[in-house]
């Protein structure tokens, strides 16, 4: 049997709540990652009772004993990526951003100033969920105004979809011109990236499908063909943990993107019936 190293496989930190159903939260992220061969690490924010029908109570943790997981495992393992799901409270949210500044500015004085740019950087991949597929809302109420001042700017790249473009940006999105316009506006908030999924952008229920990512430098918009399917369940999840796992990689943001993009739309093909309710797509084997 051939020997690898496993003390340099990259590793993601997921920081998200737990689906106990398996299709979303920490449960997708971690299976993603150890689909694409990064190291996943999991700090978690709430409890849901979730199933494939829907969420059906959540529990918040308390908030300092999420933060003190979040900072405690963050200076262990030295992730090269952060990746975040359900962030759940306004506490939650800020203590966040006060750990990432501390961090990124730590982790900076102490690299030798020989380290490759690619070294020294550390990435935050913010899937900003709002609601779940089912509409249940999971983030608190007054979250909004502090994910947009605190947490944006430093945020290397946001993966919103178009309900939570549209709750951060305050414009109705409904077609490819105001996508681009709605990334611009995220921009314009400190995202260093936007990618911008498209699939709840209305009157697509036939034809193609546009994911948008927008640097201010950059655009690119990557189409394929909308998968006639059940709403599976688990998508934003497992597109956010594969291109935080690509990262890690050290692929750059774009081909991340693509290749993120590419593995999430083949899932979607092949959404697996584990419960009564709808199908999950993270059944990340059948992707291979
Ligand atoms: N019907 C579909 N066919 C192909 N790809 C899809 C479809 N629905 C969503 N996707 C892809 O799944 C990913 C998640 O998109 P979206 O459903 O918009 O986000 P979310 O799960 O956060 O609501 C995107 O890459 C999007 O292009
Ligand atoms: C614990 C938890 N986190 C996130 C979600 C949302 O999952 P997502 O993949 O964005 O979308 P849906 O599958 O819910 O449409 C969740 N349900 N639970």
């Amino acid at each position: 049997m051939s020997k690898r190293d496993f003390s340099e496989l990259p590793k993601v930190l997921s920081i998200a709540g737990s689906d106990p159903s398996g299709g979303a939260g920490i449960q997708a992220d971690l299976k993603v990652m150890a689909q694409l061969d990064v190291y996943g690490a999991a700090a978690v924010t709430a409890l849901t009772r979730q199933t494939t029908r829907g969420v059906h109570h959540i529990y918040a943790l308390e908030p300092d004993w999420v933060l003190r997981q979040i900072e405690e495992v963050l200076y262990d393992l030295k992730p090269r990526v952060v990746k975040t799901g359900m962030l759940q409270s306004p506490a939650i949210l800020q203590g966040l951003a006060k750990i990432w500044r501390a961090y990124q500015e730590e982790y900076r004085s102490l690299l030798d100033s020989d380290c490759s740019d690619n070294e020294q950087e550390r990435r935050l991949v913010i899937d900003p969920v709002m609601h779940s597929g089912t509409g249940i809302s999971l983030l608190d109420e007054g979250s909004l105004r502090l994910f947009r001042e605190e947490l944006l700017p430093l945020t290397t790249v946001l993966t919103p979809n178009i309900p939570e473009a549209e709750a951060f940006t305050g414009m109705r999105i409904k077609n490819m011109e105001d996508m681009e316009k709605a990334a611009g506006l995220l921009l314009d908030c400190g995202v260093q990236w936007v990618l911008l999924k498209g699939g709840h952008l209305p009157g697509q229920e036939e034809g193609e499908i546009v994911d948008l990512l927008c640097s201010h430098d950059e655009s690119y918009a990557f189409a394929g063909p909308r998968i006639p399917y059940q709403d599976p369940h688990g998508t934003g999840c497992t597109l956010a943990s594969a291109l935080a796992s690509y990262m890690a990689q050290n692929y750059s943001v774009r081909e991340s993107a693509a290749s993120a993009i590419t593995w999430v739309r083949r899932a979607i093909e092949k959404p697996l019936q584990v419960g009564t309710g709808r199908p999950v797509v993270c059944q990340p084997a059948l992707v291979k």
